[in-house]
């Protein structure tokens, strides 16, 4: 191989991938699809040498042509990389070739709560406190970092075996340059996007996580985002006019429906801060300190 510096491919096979880095070669085994998300597609990279597995996102130069577009991928780049965290997906490498970006992120072998609340219709009220102290903890680390993810969705709250909660994508997060900093234009359709985000009118800033938060817990625990609609246009005009209900056939406690109501307030001052929600009745309710494997199947029964 040409041994430069720089972290170029070396000519290999279409499934396994060489990347010179200096001295040290890195051989990458290509394995199957994970999924597709953006411009990326996501596989198995297993390191040759280390035999330790990754999700590798890979993105196609060629579909990345406009400026905004690779300006985008740098900064999602550059802020997951900059990130370390239990509760963050933890960002491995990045290379790249002629033709491709590569991004290697730990990998979570129980995919995302999507899938998990798809299985299981809805959670229980100490499943989701369980998921919420995880969630929180994530995003009170981004915020101290000055860093708003602005896409918090179960999509994007991965899982590990063990439903240990990874937060991913950093596809629209945003890095605060300064701490009153407000946010005029995000690009990209966050799914639990906040009013103010759609108004655009006085920018925005950390609350819009708080807002996902809302929509995450009533999601958690209804079976279904709270503005959800068929199309677009409706959810968004819902969003703004915060038209939503809780359905009469599931019943949730008053401390979940009160912390839900909170957090989706329309007015983002009026919100709770992330250290006020610790301290809501409904966070205060048991917790339990890990999830059996079979709450992917099924409610734990009451030990
Ligand atoms: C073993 O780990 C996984 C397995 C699967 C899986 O079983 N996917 C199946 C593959 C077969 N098809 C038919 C159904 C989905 C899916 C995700 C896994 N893990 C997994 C996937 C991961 C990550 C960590 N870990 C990270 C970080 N980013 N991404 C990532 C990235 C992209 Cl671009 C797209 C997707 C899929 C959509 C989504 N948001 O889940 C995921």
């Amino acid at each position: 191989e040409n041994l430069d510096t720089s972290n170029t491919l070396g000519a290999a096979g279409s499934n396994t991938s060489q990347w010179v880095l200096g001295p040290v070669v890195n051989t990458y085994i290509r394995g199957r699809l994970l999924g597709k998300g953006g411009f990326a597609k996501c596989f198995e990279m297993t390191n040759a040498k280390t035999q330790r597995v990754y999700a590798g996102k890979i993105i196609a130069k060629s579909t990345v042509t406009k400026m905004r577009a690779r300006q985008k991928l740098r900064s999602e780049i550059q802020i997951h990389a900059s990130l370390r965290h239990p509760h963050v997906v933890q960002f491995e490498h990045f290379f790249e070739d002629d033709e491709y970006v590569y991004i290697l992120l730990e990998l979570c072998d129980a995919q995302t709560m999507m899938e998990l609340v798809k299985r299981r219709k809805r959670l229980t009220e100490p499943e989701a406190r369980y998921f919420m102290v995880q969630i929180l903890d994530a995003l009170e680390y981004m915020h101290r970092r000055c860093v708003i993810h602005r896409d918090i969705k179960l999509g994007n709250v991965f899982l590990t075996r063990d439903l240990q909660v990874k937060i991913g994508d950093f596809g629209l997060a945003a890095k605060l340059e300064y701490d009153h900093e407000r946010k005029k234009t995000i690009c990209g359709t966050p799914n639990y996007i906040a009013p103010e985000v759609l108004s655009g009118k006085n920018g925005h800033s950390y609350e819009v996580d708080v807002w996902s938060v809302g929509v995450v817990l009533y999601t958690m625990l209804i079976g279904k985002p709270p503005f959800e609609t068929t199309d677009v246009k409706t959810t968004y005009k819902r969003i703004k006019a915060n038209i939503y209900t809780f359905p009469t056939n599931v019943s949730i406690s008053r401390a979940a429906r009160e912390l839900i109501v909170s957090t989706l307030n329309a007015t983002p001052e009026q919100r709770p801060r992330l250290s006020d929600i610790w301290h809501s009745e409904f966070m205060q309710g048991p917790v339990p300190r890990c999830l059996p494997r079979s709450a992917m199947e099924s409610e734990p029964t009451a030990a």
